[in-house]
């Protein structure tokens, strides 16, 4: 009889952002796509947003680990905000790096992590990360007008591609907006051929955000990071907001700042381990 595989797993979350973290160092995951689809459901699986891996970058030069992202549904994304934040974490608390500035390697290109310490230098208290530039329309993904119609309801939106897309739409009624009727939807809409992440924002006081999110191949998460970053490049560009602002989502706030110097984004916020585990391969 073939001996089953056990695989140590780490479950962290980013602002209720939660994922299955994995170190394909020590553990090999051939088919992440059906591992992210077992692990994720809530019933049968651990329960989360997706997995995680962290590994052994491709250019070791340029970069010091790498990062894979499922969703929910298996499919896996270019880049995940929340998660970046709390590799950070791992890789410090764990042992595997004492360097407070990480680079860590993603389907979208190297982001740096830059970890906050507590005084005591063992501790993370949160992370801030350079999410590069946003990319406004990506002809590739988004050929569609910036108004989408859902059930008959128009969402007007700016689409920001954050190395994943997202559509981000404002809305008067955040709190009441039935956003698992409408995200699903918009998911799905026809400008977006890889579908979309869609994010519901209202700005409630000067510079704060309050937003919620239906993500792509997750459904309704507690938070998006990349999605908060696409909120405040939206609401920054259309004169909502300044460039600095703080995104306040289910789980926790994201502070983002888009930055005039550079263009990049720094997505500021924290990361936290919730249990350790074993499971079949
Ligand atoms: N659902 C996203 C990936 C996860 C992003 C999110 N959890 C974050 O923190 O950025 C996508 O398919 O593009």
């Amino acid at each position: 009889m073939q001996m089953k595989e056990t695989v140590h797993f780490t479950k962290m979350q980013g602002a209720g952002n939660d994922y299955i973290y994995v170190d394909t160092q020590q553990y090999d995951i051939p088919d992440p796509e059906k591992a992210a689809i077992a692990w994720s459901a809530y019933h049968t699986g651990i329960g989360s947003d997706g997995l995680v891996l962290i590994g052994k970058p491709h250019d070791g030069r340029r970069a010091d680990y790498s990062m894979r992202i499922f969703n929910a549904d298996g499919s896996e994304a270019m880049m995940c905000g929340n998660a970046s934040r709390c590799i950070g974490k791992y890789l410090y608390e764990k042992g595997l790096t004492r360097k407070d500035t990480i680079r860590l390697e993603t389907l979208s290109g190297i982001k740096i992590l830059k970890l906050h310490l507590q005084d005591n230098k063992e501790v993370v208290k949160s992370v801030t990360v350079d999410m590069l530039e946003p990319k406004l329309e990506n002809p590739e993904q988004f050929i569609g007008p910036s108004v989408l119609e859902a059930d008959g309801r128009k969402f007007e939106g700016t689409y920001v591609c954050m190395g994943n897309p997202h559509f981000v739409t404002f809305v008067d009624d955040i709190d009441t907006i039935d956003i698992a009727h409408y995200g699903k939807i918009l998911e799905r809409d026809k400008a977006f051929p890889q579908r979309c992440n869609i994010e519901f924002a209202q700005v409630t006081d000067t510079d704060i955000i309050r937003t919620r999110v239906w993500e792509r191949g997750s459904g309704i998460t507690m938070a998006c990071g990349t999605g908060a970053c696409a909120t405040a490049v939206a609401a920054a560009l259309t004169n909502r907001t300044g460039r600095k602002s703080s995104i306040v989502m289910d789980g926790g706030t994201l502070e983002i700042e888009y930055s005039e110097a550079d263009d990049h984004v720094y997505m500021t916020g924290p990361a936290a381990f919730a249990f350790e585990g074993e499971i079949e391969l």
